[in-house]
């Protein structure tokens, strides 16, 4: 297992070791020890799984309190993901990391807690499979816009993405009032 670092330190891709054969391939998606041992702690008490056609962008969402880590990865299909450092004080705050992540690469993306994440599907559909280190709290879920000029994504897409409408609604980052975001702890 390769763990690549990004250019926010606690961000990181991972490379899971591919074992194939005539029959095709097998792979251990998460091993605690291991995990742990690059620093991906959990505990994680959720598994997530979405499905989405070409052009549809998922996101930009976190939860606090109960702000979430997840370890995210594509099944099927090609994707842009991206997580954001919307963490108070920190010396990324609003800095973003965009990995392109798919069923042929297999590669992981680990977004720690107090980052906002989202994904643009580039393929012309994708399934989304992704572990949680806190439980689904609606209440607390809170969407940043997608194209926030001073977050400044450069997602790879002409025109207009498909949205739900609690994303095409959402705040600028700017907008969210102070303690609807998770602290920065070095
Ligand atoms: C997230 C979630 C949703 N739901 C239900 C609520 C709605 O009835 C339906 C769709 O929810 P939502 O539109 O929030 O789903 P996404 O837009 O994929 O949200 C996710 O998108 C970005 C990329 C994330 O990183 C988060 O995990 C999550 O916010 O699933 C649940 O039952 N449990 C859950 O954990």
């Amino acid at each position: 297992m390769n763990v690549l670092e990004t250019d926010i330190p606690g961000v990181l891709v991972i490379e899971p070791d591919l074992h194939g054969d005539d029959r095709g391939w097998f792979m251990e998606t998460w091993q605690e020890r291991r995990y742990a041992e690059a620093g991906i702690r959990g505990p994680f008490v959720q598994d997530n799984m979405a499905h989405s056609r070409h052009g549809i962008l998922r996101g930009l969402h976190l939860q606090h309190p109960h702000a979430q880590g997840k370890l995210v990865q594509v099944v099927l299909g090609e994707v842009f993901d991206v997580a954001v450092d919307v963490r108070r004080g920190s010396p990324h705050f609003g800095k973003w990391v965009g990995v392109i992540l798919s069923g042929e690469d297999h590669r992981q993306l680990w977004v720690p807690p107090g980052f906002a994440h989202g994904y643009l599907v580039t393929s012309n559909e994708a399934v989304f499979s992704y572990k949680c280190t806190e439980y689904y709290h609606p209440e607390t879920d809170l969407s940043i816009r997608w194209d926030d000029p001073e977050i400044g994504i450069d997602w790879p897409i002409v025109g207009h993405p498909s949205l739900s409408e609690k994303d095409a609604s959402a705040l600028l980052l700017k907008d969210v009032p102070p303690d609807r975001l998770p602290e920065y702890t070095p």
